[in-house]
């Protein structure tokens, strides 16, 4: 059974088809990656997905309930989860307390005054746990304005872990991050959890060929292919259109 199915997703601007007719399905624990040359519909598909964009036609689904015309927020309640290529975070609150806020808006317990302070330390241990896994113990009491952008963007990772979601869609994880700490975040990725289904929209082919289970190719707006890596690597029209000779993007 899928944990997320997207069937004929299509947003055009005046003229201009940005997404047309895509359809894929998404397993629990699969990697997904999205890739496309600039201007292709990536990022305005997951926005979709996501539901900060309505959609002219099309449905989508998680698990069995058809969330086409839900908000935002109520996907997030459902375990939808983004994060974006431009930071969101908060620069000047520690990664512990935006964690810590992160799981307490999840949970409803925000603004609660008269919760049991056990509560506090049980959240405290759910947001240490998240920045383990993300081997981003050591990052705890640091602001995201003192910390290196690899940092900062495995942070992001961790706010969008902190709403325990079962589809975690992220743009671009790698955008503007240098090469020196582009193995933190690979190694981060790998150890997502492997009941989460992930969704990654990236250029970096590096990381899209190690991380990927399976590649959608997007080209103005539709789907070019739907593969493994491997089917994509060795696909005639993906390699003329997008990835090159070599492979590569
Ligand atoms: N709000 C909008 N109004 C008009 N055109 C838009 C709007 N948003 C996106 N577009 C256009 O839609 C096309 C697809 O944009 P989108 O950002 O989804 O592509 P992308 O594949 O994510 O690109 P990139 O790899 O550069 O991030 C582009 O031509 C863009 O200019």
């Amino acid at each position: 059974m899928s944990v997320l199915r997207v069937e004929h997703l299509s947003k055009s601007y005046g003229g201009l088809k940005v997404t047309d007719d895509v359809s894929f399905e998404l397993h629990p624990g699969e990697r997904l990656a999205i890739i496309g040359p600039n201007g292709a519909g990536k990022t305005t598909l997951v926005s979709q997905v996501a539901g900060a964009l309505q959609s002219d036609r099309g449905q989508i689904f998680l698990g069995q309930d058809n969330v086409t015309a839900w908000p935002g927020y109520r996907r997030v309640g459902r375990g939808l989860v983004r994060t974006f290529q431009i930071s969101k975070l908060a620069p000047e609150i520690s990664v512990i307390d935006q964690l810590a806020l992160a799981i307490h808006q999840r949970d409803g317990s925000i603004g609660n005054m008269w919760r049991h302070k056990d509560s506090y330390r049980d959240v405290r241990d759910e947001a240490m746990q998240i920045l383990e896994g993300l081997q981003l113990s050591r990052a705890q009491d640091r602001k995201p304005s003192e910390m290196a952008y690899g940092d900062q963007r495995l942070v992001e990772v961790a706010l969008a872990l902190a709403l325990k979601p079962r589809v975690l869609l992220l743009d671009e994880p790698m955008a503007g991050v240098p090469k020196s700490e582009a193995q933190l975040i690979l190694d981060a990725l790998a150890r997502l959890p492997a009941d989460l289904a992930v969704v990654i929209i990236e250029h970096d082919m590096d990381l899209v060929f190690r991380f990927a289970q399976r590649i959608l190719v997007l080209a103005n707006g539709a789907v070019l292919a739907d593969g493994t890596p491997a089917q994509i690597r060795g696909n005639d029209v993906v390699r003329a259109v997008y990835l090159g000779k070599g492979g590569q993007a």
